[in-house]
């Protein structure tokens, strides 16, 4: 594997879940995969889970790990071909690139939408400049319309909790005080779209998302009527998408949290969701404290999605 920005890039998934869950039952089986390989991880944006599971993810493989917060201690990088550089940015990321890839064998990026304008979102400009410039392969840490490390856990997780075939996955926008991208519903619907899951999507009108990330999803803008008999409901927020409102916050209605009203209507659902989640606004506190939340096991389940893309990519070097 050369990159990994996408499902496609996991070509057969039932065999990236067979490996998921061979490491997960030891993850430190290929322990000398990595050896003096260096990982280099850089972030434009803030993180939590993403950082401390991929570094986990390195060292389990042997890697070595070298973290760059752009946003701390580095350059001001200028991300636009042909501007004049009198301003506060000091470097180019044309130049940053390729120097970024002689001290290190793989690098991961995370660089969210920027709701400038929506074109230069979704050609994910920064992470394909990466892939160009950098003569490294390049892995997602979340970019502007996918974060597939985060899809992948989520899959990984469902295929553990699932007590049927074709399980019902709910995903459901709920309010958020923020705009939020679109890159954790768009992906999650991505690799929800290529099981045979029954997945449907609840959203209120005017929050419609990329119809190329929708795909066979069923679309039901009543929320109630879409949880019903659910057996995993994925809840997020995003911004809208379409036309002259991309990156708006069109409404902040809280009939839209995810209470214990609405998964009485499903059938005993697992509640799951990426994280950081903002309680009370996404989620009530009931819920997510609740038995049926797996919100913990399925971030613990990013370190053994991390470990399984950088084997995968260590073992393309
Ligand atoms: N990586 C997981 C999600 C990251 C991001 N959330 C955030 O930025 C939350 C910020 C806040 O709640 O203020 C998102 O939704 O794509
Ligand atoms: N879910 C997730 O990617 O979390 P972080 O933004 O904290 O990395």
């Amino acid at each position: 594997m050369k990159k990994f920005t996408c499902v496609e890039d996991l070509h057969n998934l039932q065999s990236a879940l067979q490996e998921a869950a061979e490491i997960k039952q030891n993850r430190f089986k290929f322990d000398s995969l990595g050896k003096n390989k260096t990982l280099l991880m850089i972030f434009f944006n803030s993180s939590l889970r993403t950082r401390l599971s991929t570094q986990k993810a390195a060292s389990n493989l042997g890697m070595n790990v070298i973290v760059l917060d752009i946003n701390q201690g580095a350059w001001q990088l200028e991300t636009e071909r042909g501007v004049i550089m009198d301003g506060d940015k000091p470097e180019h990321l044309l130049e940053a690139i390729p120097v970024m890839g002689c001290y290190c064998d793989i690098i991961g990026v995370r660089s969210f939408a920027q709701f400038k304008d929506r074109d230069y979102d979704y050609n994910e400009v920064i992470l394909n400049q990466f892939i160009k410039y950098s003569g490294k392969p390049v892995f997602s840490m979340e970019a502007a319309t996918r974060h597939p490390l985060q899809s992948f856990a989520d899959l990984i997780t469902i295929e553990e909790y699932k007590k049927t075939d074709k399980p019902k996955v709910v995903m459901s926008w709920a309010p958020h005080p923020k705009a939020l991208p679109q890159a954790v519903p768009n992906s999650f619907a991505e690799w929800m779209n290529a099981t045979d899951y029954d997945f449907v999507i609840t959203h209120p009108k005017g929050y419609e998302l990329d119809p190329s990330f929708v795909g066979k999803a069923k679309v039901e803008y009543n929320q109630m009527k879409a949880l019903e008999e659910a057996d995993f409901v994925y809840a997020k927020n995003w911004a809208a998408y379409s036309g002259d409102n991309y990156g708006k916050v069109l409404n902040m209605d809280r009939s839209w949290t995810i209470s214990e009203k609405h998964m009485a209507v499903t059938n005993n659902a697992y509640f799951m969701h990426c994280l950081p989640v903002r309680r009370n606004m996404i989620v009530t506190d009931d819920v997510i404290e609740s038995n049926q939340s797996i919100v913990i096991p399925e971030a613990a389940n990013r370190e053994i999605s991390a470990t399984v893309v950088l084997k995968r990519l260590i073992e393309s070097l």
